[in-house]
């Protein structure tokens, strides 16, 4: 303990210029809108530049030195300059001995040299507290001070001091810092703004890829087969029918895929006996990209409901309900009520809108503003339960919905079902797994295994049954 506050004390001394005199190397975009936003914070700024009289556009009232001066001043230097020109700085390293060194820079390529730029710095001037924060906000963002992106500063270093005095100077300027650890992480804080949706990007592609498969599937099914079978152009389809139709099915085989990965690591886990062995990659990968699947399925599904409001009123349908009135007329034939057909709309249509209305339930306690206000157990049953009966309801809508125009009834070839038919083919594997797995021995099993049993000592095991009523 007398240790440890005789390396603390003399630190924390050194720093005590708060809100008082922050030193910039670099007059470029990011030096100068740093400038400014440390100066409306209330912070005092002496820039260091390599030609300080030839400066012109910082801020007013700054004071401009060479760098080995305006270094002597203060004990936080900001380095508001490439990667590539840090080589200098090695001269400086006397005077920068045990000052906090901010490392602000990107590099233009994720993981563009072996080690972070923050890395390379406390390399190169072992003597310093290197801090890489900062790099996540632009130049333009400080300036304009309408932080429209993330007001996130992402702050790493090995000196836990220096990082809380850098955390503090970012509360300081009206940002928020967090807090990412030790140098280790610098370089995920630097590949950080280079990123574009990362976790997007796989649901994109599986989203994309089955939207068309399945459009020109239907197109092929539904305008071409009918052409050249029928020899009856019904091309209009693609605008608004064959939408209807893409939408709904992507959706609900997105939704399955959110399920299925979990289906294959219980089989995985009941087949290697344990849990303590790691899943293959891509079921990693999946597995993290699951909430972005759902989203976009709860979009999809969104759409199909917005394209299905807009049915009566398609010329169309009005035209082939006004013409089927008006053939009865003429033939003075009324069509009798069809009970059958009665509870097949009216079963498929309660589905679908019970369906929906849990898909949104579960779109929106996937926000982190509500997932932030329930436990992990509550969400658990949520995304798991509530996730398991959307999907059967919904399975369930497009089955009643097309259940005469099932495989056998199609009108088509059986090499050519109905694309709703291969929809269901995802949605129907995952339930009947889930089903299988829930059915108490397996269910047990899965248990056993996901408390690491057979590892488990007698005295451990005794405790754990126990508690039981804990255990997930
Ligand atoms: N622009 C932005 O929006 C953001 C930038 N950053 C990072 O901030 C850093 C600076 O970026 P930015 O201001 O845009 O770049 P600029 O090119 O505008 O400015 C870089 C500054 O570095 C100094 N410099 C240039 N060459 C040398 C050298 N050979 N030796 C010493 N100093 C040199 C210069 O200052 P002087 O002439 O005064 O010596 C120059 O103005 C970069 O690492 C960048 O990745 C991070 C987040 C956002
Ligand atoms: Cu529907």
């Amino acid at each position: 303990m007398e240790k440890l506050n005789s390396n603390l004390i003399p630190l924390r001394t050194d720093f005590t210029e708060k809100k008082d005199r922050i030193c910039i190397f670099g007059t470029g975009d990011f030096g100068r809108s740093l400038g400014l936003k440390m100066l409306q914070s209330g912070y005092s700024v002496i820039y260091g530049s390599r030609n300080p009289n030839a400066v012109s556009m910082v801020p007013k009232g700054v004071e401009v030195l060479n760098h080995a001066e305006a270094a002597q001043k203060c004990s936080v230097i900001f380095l508001a300059m490439h990667r590539n020109h840090y080589s200098f700085l090695a001269e400086l390293s006397d005077v920068l001995q045990g000052k906090i060194l901010v490392d602000v820079s990107n590099n233009l390529k994720i993981n563009q040299y072996p080690e972070s730029n923050a890395e390379y710095l406390a390399s190169i001037l072992p003597g310093a507290k290197v801090v890489k924060a900062f790099n996540t906000v632009s130049a333009w963002a400080l300036q304009s001070g309408t932080l429209d992106a993330s007001r996130q500063v992402f702050v790493c270093s090995n000196d836990n001091i220096a990082k809380h005095f850098v955390m503090d100077i970012v509360r300081g300027t009206g940002l928020t810092p967090q807090d990412r650890g030790s140098l280790l992480a610098a370089r995920d804080v630097e590949n950080y703004p280079l990123q574009l949706f990362p976790m997007w990007r796989l649901p994109m592609y599986i989203c994309a890829g089955l939207t068309v498969f399945v459009f020109l599937y239907c197109v092929m099914t539904m305008v071409v087969y009918t052409a050249i079978y029928e020899k009856k152009d019904v091309s209009y389809y693609i605008l608004v029918t064959i939408p209807n139709k893409v939408f709904p099915i992507v959706s609900l085989m997105l939704l399955a895929l959110v399920y299925l990965p979990g289906v294959f690591a219980a089989i995985i886990q009941l087949h290697r006996g344990t849990k303590y062995s790691r899943f293959p990659n891509f079921l990693d990968q999946w597995m993290l990209c699951r909430k972005q699947l759902g989203l976009v399925a709860l979009a999809y599904a969104f759409l199909h409901a917005i394209y299905t409001l807009v049915i009566p009123i398609r010329y169309s349908v009005s035209f082939r309900r006004n013409n089927g009135i008006i053939e009865q007329i003429k033939s003075n034939n009324t069509r009798p009520f069809l009970y059958s057909s009665t509870w097949r709309s009216d079963t498929y249509l309660a589905f679908g809108i019970l369906g929906f209305f849990f898909y949104i339930l579960l779109g929106i306690t996937s926000l982190p503003s509500v997932s932030n206000t329930v436990n992990w157990r509550e969400f658990r049953f949520v995304q798991s339960k509530l996730g398991y009966l959307t999907l059967l309801l919904c399975t369930a809508h497009a089955m009643v919905y097309g259940w005469d125009r099932f495989l056998i009834f199609s009108r088509f070839k059986w090499y050519l079902p109905p694309a709703y038919t291969l929809a269901l083919i995802i949605p129907c594997i995952v339930l009947i797994f889930k089903f299988i797995l829930i059915t108490p021995c397996i269910d047990q099993r899965i248990t056993q295994i996901r408390q690491g049993w057979e590892r488990m000592s007698k005295t451990q095991k005794d405790t754990h049954l126990q508690n039981d009523n804990l255990a997930i």
